[in-house]
């Protein structure tokens, strides 16, 4: 966020060092192709932020028009605390790196380094400190007289990188440069780079498709859907305490399980999610209570992650669902269980999509009536309770609750189950997926 301060009788923005800073920023391509539609969003001095979302969602065109590789088509962009709109991009004093971090294929390891500085007519004693400097960090030291040719792709990356940051830029911009490489390779990397940009303390907008990278790299993850930042927090706020179902759903290595629950408060004594053949009761001292109790009498979607469901015995009276163990599934680290329980799935709501309603003048089509429209389609497609494939969201509409196990299973295939629930973690939506329980972001 920036913020206007009164400074010698005038008011004037003032942003931190190597900051970069999206104010309404839109991009549409020629052909009427809304790329990124109205975008706000900071990235602070040092901050290593992550664009996370689908493809095709914007996230590329994003970082492009930050290294002045596309032009901003309305909006403003400041670097460092300057209006860079339409700021050259060797102005910018941006660093970026691809999925295929093309090389000098002529040049050594070394020369690939050094070329940066070289062009910036560096000492040739501070180029010879840099280059062995970061080809140590990088692990690529014994590299250093090979041809890119000669390489492993992984290495070929580190180079890359490694050309990058040579120059100590005040921006280092990564579109997905880990997706090309195999997983072993990308645990190791990942690693590498997060050490490297935090010693060198430069910002980093960092793109991925890959939620364990935006979890684990970012000081901030910004997930992104059809042009439209759908939420913006640390990875722990996402996780626990997201946005949207969309936001919910897409960051959740297992499947996120979404319920149709209709609200009652019985006699007004607490708050009940009723799911049909099973019902939670949230007391009136929690906090979200009386944000949940707003929508007495319809229905919401509850999510609720595998991680905050777990095996307990017949005999526990905390707040469960009863079911019959469909399936066990091993991954390695754990088991997941699927647990029918009668109380169908939903599909996760897609966010509007403002691609669609764009009439290529900048405009929305339909106006306050097509957006209406949209929201009602939503509810009454949820509430007919339609067949498991739905279009557009890939998310499948399931009738099992999947619960993790952890590496044991507590269950065999046919078992009766009964699943404790975490209230702490249920997350209440809208139907057509905002966030209704959301009282605890602040602070985190
Ligand atoms: N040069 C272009 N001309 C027209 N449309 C474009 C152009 N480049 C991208 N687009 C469109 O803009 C939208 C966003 O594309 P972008 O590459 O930024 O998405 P992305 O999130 O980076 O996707 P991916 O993860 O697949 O790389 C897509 O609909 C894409 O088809």
């Amino acid at each position: 966020m920036y913020y206007l301060i009164n400074h010698s009788g005038t008011w004037c923005k003032v942003l931190p060092m190597s900051s970069v800073v999206l104010d309404n920023v839109t991009k549409i391509y020629p052909g009427h192709h809304l790329a990124v539609d109205r975008m706000n969003l900071q990235a602070g001095d040092g901050e290593f932020l992550v664009l996370l979302g689908p493809s095709g969602c914007g996230k590329s065109t994003l970082l492009r028009m930050i290294a002045g590789l596309e032009e901003v088509t309305s909006g403003d962009l400041w670097l460092d605390g300057k209006l860079a709109n339409h700021l050259p991009p060797r102005e910018r004093d941006v660093a970026m790196v691809f999925q295929n971090g093309a090389l000098y294929p002529h040049r050594s390891v070394r020369g690939n380094l050094s070329f940066p500085l070289e062009i910036a007519k560096t000492d040739p004693n501070v180029v010879n400190d840099r280059v062995t400097e970061l080809s140590r960090a990088l692990h690529i030291d014994e590299t250093l007289d090979r041809r890119p040719g000669t390489l492993s792709g992984g290495q070929r990356q580190r180079v890359a990188m490694g050309r990058a940051i040579v120059r100590q830029p005040k921006i280092f911009l990564m579109d997905e440069p880990l997706s090309n490489l195999d997983a072993g390779m990308r645990t190791e990397l990942r690693m590498e780079i997060s050490a490297l940009v935090r010693s060198v303390g430069v910002t980093t907008i960092y793109v991925t498709h890959d939620q364990v990278e935006a979890l684990t790299l970012a000081d901030r993850i910004a997930i992104m859907n059809r042009g439209v930042l759908q939420d913006v927090g640390t990875p722990a706020q996402i996780y626990n305490d997201p946005a949207t179902a969309f936001v919910a759903a897409f960051l959740n290595s297992q499947q996120l399980n979404l319920l149709a629950a209709t609200v009652r408060t019985p006699q007004n004594q607490y708050v009940m999610l009723d799911f049909g053949p099973h019902q939670l009761t949230v007391p009136w001292s929690d906090p979200r209570a009386y944000a949940i109790s707003q929508y007495t009498g319809t229905q919401v979607l509850v999510g609720l992650r595998p991680d905050g469901l777990a095996p307990v015995p017949e005999s526990y009276d905390g707040p469960s669902f009863l079911g019959r163990v469909r399936a066990l599934e091993y991954h390695g680290h754990e088991w997941l269980a699927y647990v029918e329980c009668g109380a169908p799935g939903m599909p996760v709501p897609e966010p509007p999509d403002p691609r669609a309603a764009f009439n290529g003048n900048g405009r929305e089509r339909g106006g306050l009536g097509g957006l209406v429209k949209r929201l009602f389609t939503t509810r009454a497609q949820a509430e007919e309770r339609p067949e498991p494939e739905q279009p557009g969201s890939g998310i499948h509409r399931r009738t099992d609750l999947i619960v993790r196990l952890g590496v044991r299973p507590a269950w065999r295939v046919n078992d009766a189950a009964k699943v404790a629930v975490d209230l702490a973690r249920l997350m209440i939506f809208t139907m057509d997926g905002t966030r209704i329980d959301s009282t605890r972001r602040a602070g985190k």
